[in-house]
C-alpha cells in the first residue's frame, strides 16, 4: 500500500498553488543547454523567448542543479584511507554548466556512483561541497536498489523506450513498492536541496528521469521557486506512457516546474498529448513558446537539444595523448577500413543488430572480408538485471561467431571493448573511423554522431591547427528512432531492425568516393 503521506504530497501535485500575475512575471530562466550551432540550432524565437525580455534578471542568480549522479568520479585511496574525487567530462551536467551565463554561481545536487560508509559520509560531504560545489545525497543501499535499480530501470527506462509492460524479472508487472522507493528517493533529493536553497534568489534545474516527481516537494515549500525540469531520455507516445499505473501522478508532479525541456519536437508533442487525454489539460502556442495553463499558472514547454561543448572537444582533439593514440591504432588498423560504434551497454542501443547488420555486410559484400572492421566500444552498463544479461551474452556470441566465420591471421573483422574509454581515447577512435553507426532501438539524443562529427572536421580542418591526417571520408549511419537523427541531414538513416537494410547501409557508406563521404 502506499503510504498516506505520499499520497496526500501527490494530490498537491496537482499544482493548486496560487501563482499569478507578478509571479508568473518573475520567472525567468535562462538558456541552459549548449548545442554546436552547426548542427543543431534553436531558432531565435525559442532561444531568446526564456531570456531576452529580462536578461539581467539571471546574473549573478545561483543555479542548483540536481540530478541522479553527481558530475563526478568517485576512487577509493589505494591505502583503502578515504576517497579521491574528479570531475567527470562525459556527464551532461557539465555541459549545462558551460551554457550559463559566466558569473551565475553552480552547486550540483544529486547521489554517488559508490557506496560511502555512513561513517565517512559527512566529511566526504564537506569535502565536496568546498572543491567541487557539490552537494552528495546518500541513498540507503536497500532504497537505491529499489528506486534505481527497480522503478527508474525495469519500470520508466523500458517504458520511455516503447518496451512494454514492465520488467520481466519482476513478474512482468507494475510494482507498486518501487513507485513508493521512488517517492521516497525523490523526498531524499528534495531534503538537500533545500539544505543549500536560497529560495529568492536560486533557480532549481531538476534532471532526467529519476527525479520527475521532486518538483512537487519543493513547490509545496516554496510557492515562488523558479524550477524547471529537463528531460533527458524519450518521452514515449501517449498510447504507451497512458499504461503506466501512476501515470497521473508523474505528470502532475513535473507540472509544479516552470519550465519543462524535452530533447525534440516529438518528445514535447508526446508530453502535451498525454497532459491532454489524462488531465484534461489545453495548451497554447505564440510565437514558439508553448505554455501549459495548469491551476493558474503558466508551465512553459520547450524544446532545448543538448549538444556538445565543440570548445572541450577541440581541446581534447589536440591533446597529445590523444595523437599518441592515434598513431597506435593507425598501425594497428593499417589496410582496413574502420567502421566504430561507441554506445552504453544497454537494451535499447542495439548492438547486437549493429553486429548482425556487419555480419551480413561480410556475406553479401566479400569484397569487405579481410578488408572491413567493425570497431565496437560499449560503456558498461549502470543498470543490471535479466535482460542487460541476456543482451550481453548474445552480444558476446555473435562477436564469437563472426570472428570465428569470418576471422583470420592478422584479421579480427570485430574488435569488441566493453569498458569506459577516456574521451581522448575515443577521440581517437573517430579520428581514424570512417563511419560510425549507431543502431539504437531508442534513443533520447545520442550525442557520438556529433562527438564524430566535430573531431573529424578538427582532423581535416585547418581551423583547429591540427596536423593530424585520418581518412577524409566521415559516413554515419544512424537510427531514424534516436533524438539527434533529423537534425543529421547528410547522414544514412536506417531503420535498425531491418538488419539486411542496414547492412546496405553501411557498405554503401564505405563504398562512397571521398567527395561524397561527408556525413555533416
Ligand atoms: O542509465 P541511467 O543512469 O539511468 O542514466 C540515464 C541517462 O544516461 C545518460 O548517459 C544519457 O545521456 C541520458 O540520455 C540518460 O537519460
Amino acid at each position: 500500500m502506499m503510504s498516506r503521506s505520499y499520497t496526500n504530497l501527490l494530490d498537491l501535485a496537482s499544482g493548486n498553488f496560487p501563482v499569478m500575475g507578478r509571479e508568473k512575471e518573475r520567472r525567468r530562466f535562462p538558456r541552459v543547454m549548449t548545442v554546436p550551432g552547426n548542427i543543431v540550432e534553436l531558432d531565435d524565437e525559442q532561444a531568446n523567448s526564456v531570456t531576452s525580455e529580462n536578461p539581467s534578471s539571471v546574473a549573478g542568480d545561483r543555479m542548483i542543479i540536481v540530478a541522479n549522479l553527481l558530475p563526478l568520479k568517485a576512487k577509493r585511496r589505494p591505502d583503502n584511507k578515504g576517497w579521491s574525487f574528479s570531475w567527470n567530462e562525459d556527464s551532461l551536467l557539465l555541459r549545462v554548466k558551460d551554457g550559463l551565463p559566466e558569473d551565475m554561481e553552480v552547486l550540483y545536487v544529486g547521489s554517488l556512483p559508490v557506496d560511502v560508509d555512513p561513517i565517512e559520509q559527512d566529511d566526504v560531504a564537506n569535502y565536496l561541497l568546498e572543491k567541487f560545489k557539490c552537494v552528495p545525497a546518500f541513498l540507503p543501499p536497500s532504497l537505491l536498489a529499489k528506486y534505481y535499480h527497480g522503478f527508474c530501470k525495469k519500470q520508466l527506462w523500458p517504458l520511455f523506450h516503447y518496451m512494454l509492460p514492465f520488467s520481466a524479472d519482476h513478474g512482468g508487472r507494475f510494482d507498486r513498492s518501487m513507485w513508493e522507493a521512488y517517492v521516497s528517493a525523490n523526498k531524499m533529493f528534495s531534503q538537500k536541496v533545500i539544505e543549500v536553497l536560497n529560495p529568492e534568489d536560486d533557480f532549481v534545474w531538476i534532471h532526467d528521469y529519476h527525479l520527475m516527481v521532486l518538483p512537487t516537494f519543493l513547490r509545496r515549500r516554496f510557492v515562488r521557486l523558479r524550477m524547471g525540469f529537463f528531460l533527458h531520455s524519450p518521452f514515449p507516445s501517449s498510447e504507451i506512457y497512458r499504461s503506466l499505473p501512476v501515470r497521473e501522478e508523474i505528470l502532475k508532479a513535473l507540472l509544479n516546474s516552470d519550465l519543462i525541456g524535452f530533447h525534440t519536437f516529438d518528445y514535447a508533442r508526446h508530453f502535451l498529448s498525454c497532459c491532454s487525454r489524462m488531465l484534461g489539460l489545453e495548451y497554447q502556442s505564440k510565437r514558439g513558446y508553448i505554455g501549459l495553463e495548469y491551476y493558474g499558472r503558466t508551465v512553459g514547454i520547450k524544446i532545448m537539444p543538448v549538444g556538445i561543448h565543440m570548445g572541450h572537444i577541440e581541446s581534447v582533439i589536440r591533446q597529445a595523448d590523444k595523437e599518441l593514440k592515434v598513431e597506435e591504432l593507425k598501425r594497428q588498423f593499417e589496410g582496413k577500413t574502420v567502421l566504430l560504434g561507441v554506445d552504453d551497454m544497454d537494451i535499447f542501443k542495439g548492438i547486437n543488430l549493429k553486429l548482425l547488420a556487419f555480419e551480413h555486410m561480410l556475406k553479401q559484400h566479400p569484397n569487405w572480408q579481410g578488408r572491413a572492421v567493425l570497431v565496437q566500444i560499449a560503456n558498461p552498463a549502470r543498470g543490471k538485471g535479466i535482460e542487460l544479461e541476456e543482451i550481453q551474452s548474445e552480444i558476446e556470441e555473435s562477436c564469437k561467431r563472426i570472428n570465428k566465420e569470418f576471422g583470420r591471421p592478422g584479421y579480427e573483422p570485430i574488435v569488441f571493448m566493453h569498458r569506459p574509454l577516456s574521451i581522448s581515447e575515443r577521440m581517437a577512435y573517430y579520428t581514424i573511423a570512417e563511419c560510425v553507426v549507431v543502431t539504437a532501438v531508442r534513443d533520447g539524443m545520442n550525442l557520438t554522431p556529433y562527438e564524430y562529427i566535430i573531431c573529424r572536421q578538427g582532423v581535416s580542418g585547418a581551423e583547429t591547427g591540427s596536423d593530424l591526417v585520418g581518412p577524409k571520408k566521415s559516413m554515419l549511419v544512424v537510427s531514424e528512432f534516436i533524438g539527434c537523427s533529423p537534425s543529421l541531414s547528410g547522414a544514412i538513416r536506417v531503420n535498425p531492425w531491418n538488419v539486411e537494410s542496414t547492412a546496405e547501409a553501411m557498405n554503401e557508406s564505405i563504398s562512397m568516393s571521398e567527395s561524397e563521404g561527408v556525413a555533416a
